[in-house]
């Protein structure tokens, strides 16, 4: 069994791809139930070599689970470069992640580094593998949190021999508009707020108007009229369609013109052309009605119209927004159409929810959302659009959440995604941080105010190194040099506004350095703000001044232990001001 299915010259199998059936039970089975395998027998290669083989005597009752060497071995490889499939040692509970049906959503909670990413990326791939037309037609889609978390894992299923699966950020899915400004917080938080969905769906329904004279349509020939009460008639039924407000305001044109038609074929005895029916849907006093009881309406519009004109808002908003919040939202200076509005990345939000309401979008076969903790009930909402008929896989760790609006409690998202029936499942074994690393991390748990599983590290190997120093620049440099000394990447995370005077230090000291967007480059340093290395890893990871990283933003904690949770085989922690309050405790004891 391996990556791929390959054949001999004859045509018979070699080796069967991961994901066929057959190859399930080399997943899952156990000692205890053996599934019918008498021996399971690992290969580890290195370069093409064939270094070592492991067998299990399931038959005798032998096990190794997570003992294998060759699990270990490829656990504590030093990391470099781009994310790598894990094929050769998916673990039993990622297994039966990976391989749940297409028509079941899943949410999955993990701590850091418990293969989340790793499981939903060879789920999309097991999808594809086993519903290859159906998710062909029909799209599958991975939503990361940034570009550097896109390009770092966009090798993954390629290597899988998947290519056409579309990757992009919340952000990237939503640009309807250029985002061209900036907002204060509270603002933004209160347009991620999931009340303003009933606000913007309140402001279309107000669009909607009432038949107030009938209509009378000459077609050269004959005068037709319609009257109010079937015009009235009309409009109350789509209305009550709940259908989408661009394809209700079609059904209305339509419903008229077929008024038009009948009374057409009464008094003719045969059926008008498609021409004349065409005709009579766009003539004057049809449009004209349209436009009075179902005006035309774009997204930016609506919103354009919200945020610039208060009575509409409290129209929309009267008992949703406190007087407060909406003028929290009113534009001090509108701009003088929507077009040459200067949207905010919360306007996009508010935006695609108005879209949503006009027309029906297309959606996905599969959505798996990695780094979901940090996804806004309206982000949520806007997910759940584009997988109305499909399913979702929802990666993420309440622990890790560092958006204002960061989800406390996974079944409100789901409610948000559309799938309130989805399971929380956790995943509780750690393959990346070394146990004496999530130790330390975990003293920042209780300060970060979750319920979550802790995580148990596989990995005793490693270390943990952390320092009060004089010169935080110079300290860095020295680490990374000694760093250098070893394989694999080396990550230095520090503050945002610190990035760029470590990365000028570290050039004049003669170390190349590579940016976190930029897998391809070969530079084996690379220096990462903190706000953008959720989802990444390195080998040695040295953090600069955490009480700087805690300090820059309201969820710094939460930040913090991101980002002390990236390493695969060492920490360094330098800092010159006192640790962050959780984690002092820990160094008083003399530890650091
Ligand atoms: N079964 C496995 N065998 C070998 N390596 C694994 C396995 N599962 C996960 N890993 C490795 O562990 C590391 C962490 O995995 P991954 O990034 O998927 O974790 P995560 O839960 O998404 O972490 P985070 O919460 O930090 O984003 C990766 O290097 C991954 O390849």
């Amino acid at each position: 069994m391996g990556r791929r299915h390959v054949t001999d010259e004859m045509g018979e199998p070699l080796v069967l791809d991961w994901r066929a059936p057959v190859s399930r039970s080399f997943y899952r089975a156990s000692a205890r139930d053996p599934q019918g395998v008498a021996v399971r027998r690992r290969f580890g290669f290195s370069n093409g070599v064939l270094t070592s083989f492991e067998d299990e005597r399931l038959d005798r009752g032998e096990e190794l689970g997570t003992t294998s060497r060759i699990l270990t071995a490829e656990i504590e490889r030093p990391r470099v470069g781009p994310m790598r499939d894990i094929v050769a040692t998916i673990q039993p509970e990622q297994d039966e992640l990976v391989r749940a049906d297409l028509a079941d959503s899943i949410c999955v909670q993990g701590a850091p580094g418990t293969g989340k990413t790793a499981v939903g990326l060879h789920r999309a791939a097991y999808l594809l593998y086993l519903h290859r037309e159906r998710l062909r037609r029909a799209g599958v889609l991975i939503v990361g949190p940034n570009r550097a978390f896109l390009s770092y894992i966009a090798a993954v299923l390629p290597a899988l021999g998947e290519v056409e699966v579309e990757q992009a950020t919340v952000e990237e899915l939503i640009s309807r508009v250029p985002v061209r400004a900036v907002e204060p917080a509270a603002v933004a938080t209160l347009k991620h707020d999931v009340r303003m969905a009933r606000v913007l769906h309140r402001a279309v329904q107000a669009q909607i108007g009432t038949p107030t004279d009938s209509i009378t349509v000459s077609d050269g020939s004959f005068r037709w009229r319609i009257g109010l009460e079937p015009l009235h008639r009309i409009v109350e039924e789509t209305r009550r369609e709940g259908l989408p407000y661009g394809t209700g305001r079609e059904r209305v044109r339509a419903r008229v013109v077929s008024l038009l038609q009948r009374q057409a074929e009464a008094r003719r005895a045969e059926s008008p052309s498609d021409a004349w029916l065409r005709r009579m849907g766009r003539c004057r006093q049809v449009a004209d009605f349209l436009d009075a009881v179902w005006p035309a309406l774009t997204p930016e519009g609506l919103v354009y119209d919200l945020l610039a004109d208060p009575a509409r808002l409290a129209a929309a908003a009267d008992g949703l927004l406190t007087d407060t919040e909406q003028a929290l939202l009113t534009w001090a200076k509108p701009a003088r159409t929507p077009k040459a509005t200067r949207w905010t990345a919360a306007d996009a939000v508010l935006i695609d929810e108005a879209t949503g309401l006009l027309e029906r979008p297309t959606g996905f076969g599969h959505v798996v959302v990695d780094e979901a903790q940090d996804l806004s009930p309206m982000q949520c909402r806007a997910i759940a659009r584009r997988s109305e008929h499909g399913s979702v896989t929802l990666l993420g760790d309440l622990a890790q959440g560092t958006a204002p609006w960061a989800a406390t409690d996974w079944k409100e998202s789901l409610a948000h995604l559309g799938k309130p029936n989805a399971v929380v499942v956790p995943l509780t074994i750690g393959f990346r941080v070394p146990a004496a690393v999530v130790a330390f991390a975990n003293r920042l748990l209780p300060a970060l105010a979750v319920d979550v599983p802790p995580a148990e590290s596989l990995r005793r190997d490693g270390g943990l190194d952390v320092r009060t120093v004089a010169d935080l620049t110079a300290a860095t440099v020295a680490e990374v040099r000694a760093a250098l000394a070893h394989d694999g990447s080396v990550g230095v995370i520090a503050a945002d506004d610190a990035v760029d005077g470590l990365r000028a230090a570290l050039a004049a000291a003669g170390v190349p350095t590579a940016s976190a967007d930029d897998v391809a480059d070969a530079e084996r340093v690379t220096v990462v703000p903190a706000t953008l290395v959720k989802g990444l890893e390195y080998d040695h990871v040295v953090v600069v001044e955490p009480a700087a990283i805690v300090a820059a933003e309201p969820r710094g904690l939460h930040r913090l232990y991101v980002v002390l949770t990236r390493a695969v085989s060492r920490l360094a922690v330098l800092h010159r001001e006192p640790l962050p309050g959780p984690l002092v405790t820990w160094s008083a004891t003399g530890e650091g």
